[in-house]
C-alpha cells in the first residue's frame, strides 16, 4: 500500500498531528540533569539527544542505522540559462556517486549511514516553470510517493540531499511563492551577479505566471517545484510518520520541505537544519521556519554534503548522554547552593 495513493491521502497526511513522543524525550531531560555537568552545560547537545528520542519515539535514543538519501531530478527551467552547468551534469553525477566518486560519498562514509540515490525521471525533465507547472499532479504525486517509498522502515536517522542542475531556482521560486518577498536567487554553482539577476528574473515570471495558485503549498510545490524536491517532500513527511528524525541539507532540500511547514505549524519538528549553506536565501529561509543550524562551514554543494556532515555531531551528542556517570555513580558532589 503507496504512503499517498492520492493527493488528498498526501495531504491529509501532512494535516495529521505529530506524533512525537513527549516522555521519551521527558526521559532524555531527566537523565541529563543528573549527569556530571552542570545543568544546561553541553548546550544544544542536549537538546539534540531529546529531540532524537522525541521522534525515534524511544528514551534511550541510537544512531546505528543512519540512512542518507539523495533524490535526483531534472528541470525545464534550465533552459532559461539559470545555471552555469549543463542538465546533463545530473545524470553524470549520479553515475559518479554510483561509482563512489562524489562529496557525499566521502561524507556518507564518515558519518557512517548508508547512502542511496534515487533518480527521478532524468530523461523526463519538468515543464519550465516560467511557462507552465513544473508536474501534473500525477507527476508530483508519484515523485512524492517515491520519496516516501524510499525510507526505510527501520532506520534512525534520515540525511536528505538533492541533484538537479538549476534546482537552487526552483527552490528560489518555492521560497518566495512560501514566504512572499523578492531576492531568493543566489549563486547556485557559481553565478555572476549579472547570472543572479536574470535568476531573479526568472523567478519573478514564475511567480507572475503562477500567482492564483499559490495559496496552498501543495500547489506551490507542484508548480515550481521539481521531482527530486516533491520526492523529498515525501520522504520528509514519510519519516514523520514512521518515527524517524530528518537531518535537511542545504537551500534545495529545506525549500522542499517548506510546504509541509505551512501545512501545519509542527509539520518540521520532527527535522533539524543540518547547515547553513552559503546559498544567498538559506538563512532567511531557516529564519521564516524558525530553525537554526547546527553547523556553518560555507558549504553550497547540496548532495546532502551538510546533513551527512551533522552526523557525527549527533554521535558525539549519543555518546555523552549514554556514556557519561552521574553525580552519585562518580561520587561527584552536586551544586552547593
Ligand atoms: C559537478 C556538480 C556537482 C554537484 N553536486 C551538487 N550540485 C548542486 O548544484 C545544483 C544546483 O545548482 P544550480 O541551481 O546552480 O544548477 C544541484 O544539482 C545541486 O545538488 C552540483 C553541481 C555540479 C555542477
Ligand atoms: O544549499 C544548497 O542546497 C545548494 C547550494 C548550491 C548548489 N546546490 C545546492
Amino acid at each position: 500500500m503507496p504512503d499517498f495513493p492520492t493527493l488528498a491521502a498526501l495531504r491529509a497526511a501532512a494535516l495529521a498531528p505529530s506524533a512525537g513522543d513527549d516522555a521519551a524525550a521527558g526521559a532524555v531531560i531527566a537523565r541529563q540533569a543528573v549527569l556530571t555537568k552542570p545543568p544546561g552545560s553541553l548546550g544544544r547537545l542536549e537538546s539534540l539527544v531529546a529531540w532524537l528520542a522525541r521522534w525515534q519515539r524511544r528514551p534511550v535514543p541510537r544512531l546505528q542505522r543512519v540512512q542518507v538519501l539523495v533524490f535526483a531530478g531534472n528541470h525545464g527551467v534550465a533552459a532559461q540559462g539559470v545555471s552555469p552547468y549543463p542538465a546533463a551534469v545530473t545524470a553524470q553525477m549520479v553515475h559518479n556517486f554510483a561509482a563512489g566518486g562524489a562529496a557525499i560519498n566521502a561524507l556518507a562514509a564518515q558519518a557512517g549511514g548508508a547512502l542511496r540515490v534515487v533518480p527521478l525521471r532524468l530523461d523526463r525533465p519538468t515543464a519550465d516553470f516560467t511557462a507552465a507547472p513544473a508536474m501534473t499532479e500525477a507527476e508530483f504525486l508519484d515523485a512524492a510517493q517515491q520519496g516516501a517509498a524510499a525510507v526505510p522502515a527501520e532506520c534512525d536517522l534520515l540525511c536528505l540531499g538533492e541533484m538537479g542542475i538549476a534546482n537552487t531556482t526552483a527552490a528560489a521560486a518555492l521560497a518566495a511563492a512560501l514566504f512572499g518577498g523578492t531576492g531568493w536567487a543566489g549563486r547556485g554553482t557559481g553565478l555572476d551577479a549579472a547570472g543572479v539577476a536574470h535568476k531573479e528574473e526568472v523567478v519573478r515570471a514564475a511567480l507572475a505566471r503562477h500567482a492564483a495558485a499559490l495559496d496552498d503549498p501543495l500547489e506551490v510545490a507542484r508548480r515550481l517545484g521539481g521531482h527530486e524536491l516533491a520526492a523529498i517532500l515525501g520522504a520528509t513527511l514519510a519519516a514523520r510518520r514512521r518515527g524517524i528524525p530528518v537531518l535537511l541539507d542545504g537551500f534545495a532540500v529545506t525549500a522542499a520541505a517548506a510546504p509541509l511547514a505551512l501545512l501545519a505549524p509542527d509539520g518540521l519538528d520532527h527535522a533539524a537544519a543540518a547547515h547553513l549553506s552559503a546559498e544567498s536565501g538559506h538563512r532567511r529561509l531557516l529564519a521564516a521556519l524558525e530553525m537554526t543550524p547546527l553547523l556553518d562551514l560555507g558549504l553550497r554543494l547540496g548532495e546532502g554534503s551538510g546533513a551527512a556532515l551533522a552526523v557525527p555531531l549527533l554521535r558525539a551528542a549519543l555518546a555523552c548522554h549514554t556514556g557519561m556517570a552521574s553525580f552519585a555513580e562518580a561520587g561527584v558532589a552536586g551544586r552547593a547552593a
